[in-house]
């Protein structure tokens, strides 16, 4: 313990005076004429503190290891020690495996057997030490999870090198486009980006560690009809394409909320401004958050310190290297996102027995279940929430939202901007398709032992990093591929994100009130703005430990929530020519006030979930038979509050909510008519 604080107290003081030292060589590089070659001297130290810091980081999760197993009187297993070349400790050799399991009790299996024709989920397992730790689902859980799978998780050189060949790549980029000057280059790439960076660009930004975790825990525990999303893409693309898009770029406004003071007024463009930068804040510290859990959980290192990592890397090269540095790194990320993905899917499908086998196993689990054609709104997933709500989703995203219409405004003509979006079109349902082929892989190998009810994960997004470890951690390199995959696309989106987030900060919000701003000062307030804005997206992204579902769903009701206003007044200044400033300005807020309604009402009282029945057979360790009778009291408690929820009439504020943005939509038009009506129609000054 004294080695390990040690240890601790060491690595503080190194990283302090590592940025101590990185500060004081660029002030001085500043003064004195800037250099190429100094930032590479930079970025050389930054990758021996980073490697650095994860030898460090695994040797004191070792050792923490080593003393707890100690203090709790478990001596499960044998540290080996030695000089090598990782540190320390070299090799943790596991204790001989547990007696084999029993048969389960046939009074306990029957009582198990008829929670399913009740329509309810199976029965959780004994509480065990890692499923007590489920239910807490917290920070500290998170943590306590984290000590007890990162010493059995080494990270081979070769994952080290692959990943810090990622990090690498991302940050030269950033230092090759460092002379942007002025806000116009760092915001819009002084208008000359062309076909491809765009086409990628417009790809990465929104798709992260969320989609990646978030899709394939959904297709795991309610099945494939998810995919319906991908119809949705047809809808939402081509209107972005012919309808949002060429609006504002012939406008050739800086920002999107630009637009709207020349069609409304100041007012509503800084409303809209102020909705913007909550939507992306929270956005981006869940991006964090769920790379961080998988970089924890698959490399060992501590969930503080991949969140510090993941934020800086990209703050770093979107604050030097502006959109360019951006979307030329989103090329190239987005390329690595989709082979590291695409090759993990199909490596991990022939380790669970090939394509028939996992289809099989998913017919027999009610996992392909493409079509639920349930028109009611409250259902979370059925065919319509799916293609309309998801519809509405996407043009939040894709017509709304200032990261994508920077990519737009930033191409050297509207009809690049176009093919761009047409061209993302495809390759990203083509992704999404992938998405839920993993889900199923995911489903294939836990069908019959629910990692998250035997207490191996503690969140339904660990368990493609779970899938990951379990399958390829004996083969150097795989897991490296991962880690880099989820974060190269989170790079790529929090990246974008932290670049719109200082645009509009900048442009919407600061130029206003300091017009005589120069050029050459904005663009240096667009490098600060980045950084500390970045900078505290890492600080949210730490409250991101208690969400109450799955990252994805957080993240796809956030855009309905906060995105759907935004993309509802949009809508009025494109779409209803007869709308004034007063009836924009109140569409705004009520539809904000309505879906955060909505949303607050399904928190307080939430609908039952609509997963279905998760395998538990094969987890029984049979050691203990009363485990069950213990569980099977705690357990009906949960079935008489789930079985009365859903017996309930199903009240309103149980809507889907990925029907948020159409209901934004309506609240929107219809206040924003009425009061526009009220005021005179476009008479009104
Ligand atoms: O991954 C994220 O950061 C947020 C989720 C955004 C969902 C959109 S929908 C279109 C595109 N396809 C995906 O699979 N994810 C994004």
């Amino acid at each position: 313990r004294i080695r390990a604080a040690a240890e601790k107290a060491l690595l503080g003081l190194e990283v302090c005076c590592f940025i101590c030292c990185c500060c004081l060589f660029w002030l001085w590089q500043i003064g004195h004429g800037y250099r190429r070659r100094s930032i590479w001297i930079i970025i050389l130290m930054m990758m021996i503190l980073i490697v650095q810091m994860m030898l460090m980081s695994q040797r004191l999760l070792l050792l923490r290891r080593c003393s707890s197993s100690a203090l709790s009187g478990f001596d499960t297993g044998v540290l080996h020690s030695s000089g090598g070349p990782r540190g320390l400790v070299v090799a943790w050799v596991e204790p001989p495996a547990l007696p084999p399991r029993l048969p389960m009790p046939a009074s306990t299996a029957a009582a198990i057997g008829k929670l399913p024709a009740l329509g309810l989920p199976p029965l959780p397992l004994a509480p065990s030490p890692s499923s007590n730790v489920t239910s807490e689902s917290t920070f500290t859980s998170m943590l306590l999870f984290s000590l007890t799978i990162m010493a059995t998780v080494v990270f081979h050189w070769l994952d080290y090198l692959i990943f810090a060949l990622v990090l690498l790549i991302s940050a030269s980029i950033g230092i090759a486009y460092h002379r942007q000057r002025s806000s116009k280059d760092i915001f819009l790439g002084s208008r000359q980006m062309t076909l491809m960076p765009v086409t990628f660009s417009v790809m990465a930004s929104f798709i992260s560690a969320i989609s990646i975790l978030g899709t394939t825990a959904e297709v795991y525990q309610s099945g494939v009809q998810y995919i319906i999303l991908g119809i949705s893409y047809f809808l939402a693309f081509p209107i972005t394409a012919e309808v949002y898009m060429p609006v504002l770029y012939r406008n050739r406004v800086l920002t999107a909320q630009h637009y709207l003071e020349l069609r409304f007024s100041s007012a509503v463009r800084t409303a809209a401004s102020i909705v913007f930068c909550i939507q992306m804040f929270f956005y981006q510290a869940v991006v964090l958050y769920a790379s961080a859990i998988t970089f924890q959980q698959v490399t060992g290192l501590s969930f503080p310190l991949t969140m510090v990592l993941t934020g800086v890397v990209c703050t770093f090269y979107t604050a030097l290297g502006g959109i360019k540095a951006v979307m030329w790194t989103d090329l190239v990320q987005m390329i690595i996102v989709f082979v590291a993905f695409c090759t993990l899917v199909v490596m991990a499908t022939m380790e669970v027995g090939g394509f028939e086998r996992v289809f099989e196993m998913a017919a027999a689990g009610d996992r392909l279940n493409f079509f639920n054609f349930n028109p009611d709104p409250t259902v979370r997933h059925s065919f319509w929430t799916l293609l309309f709500g998801g519809t509405g989703m996407c043009l939040t995203i894709y017509s709304a939202n200032q990261a994508q219409l920077q990519r737009y405004l930033s191409c050297s003509t509207e009809s690049v901007a176009r093919r761009a979006i047409y061209l993302q079109m495809p390759l990203t349902f083509l992704f999404l398709c992938f998405l839920c082929l993993a889900g199923l892989v995911i489903y294939a190998f836990y069908s019959d032992c629910d990692p998250l009810l035997s207490g191996d994960i503690v969140k339904r997004d660990q368990l493609l990093p779970a899938l990951v470890v379990r399958l390829f951690s004996a083969r150097p390199g795989v897991t490296g591929l991962f880690v880099s995959c989820i974060f190269s696309a989170s790079l790529s989106t929090v990246s974008s994100g932290i670049n719109s987030l200082s645009s509009v900060v900048l442009e919407d919000l600061i130029k206003p009130w300091q017009p005589n701003l120069t050029e050459r000062a904005a663009g240096w307030a667009a490098r600060v703005l980045a950084v500390v804005l970045g900078l505290s997206t890492v600080g949210i992204g730490f409250l991101a430990t208690n969400l109450p579902a799955t990252v994805l769903q957080i993240v796809l009701s956030l855009f309905g929530i906060v995105g759907g206003p935004l993309l509802a007044v949009f809508s009025l200044g494109i779409l209803v020519p007869w709308c004034n400033r007063y009836g924009a300005l109140t569409g705004l807020l009520a539809s904000l006030a309505t879906t955060l309604g909505f949303s607050i009402a399904a928190l307080i009282d939430p609908p039952p979930p609509d997963h279905r029945v998760f395998g538990t057979e094969g987890c029984y360790n049979g050691t203990d038979a009363s485990n069950y009778t213990i569980s099977t009291e705690h357990y009906s408690n949960w079935t008489v509050t789930t079985a009365s929820l859903v017996a309930r009439q199903r009240p309103v504020h149980w809507l889907s909510y990925l029907y948020y943005t159409p209901l934004a939509l309506l609240v929107a038009m219809a206040t924003g008519l009425a009061v526009s009506a009220l005021t005179g129609f476009n008479r009104a000054k």
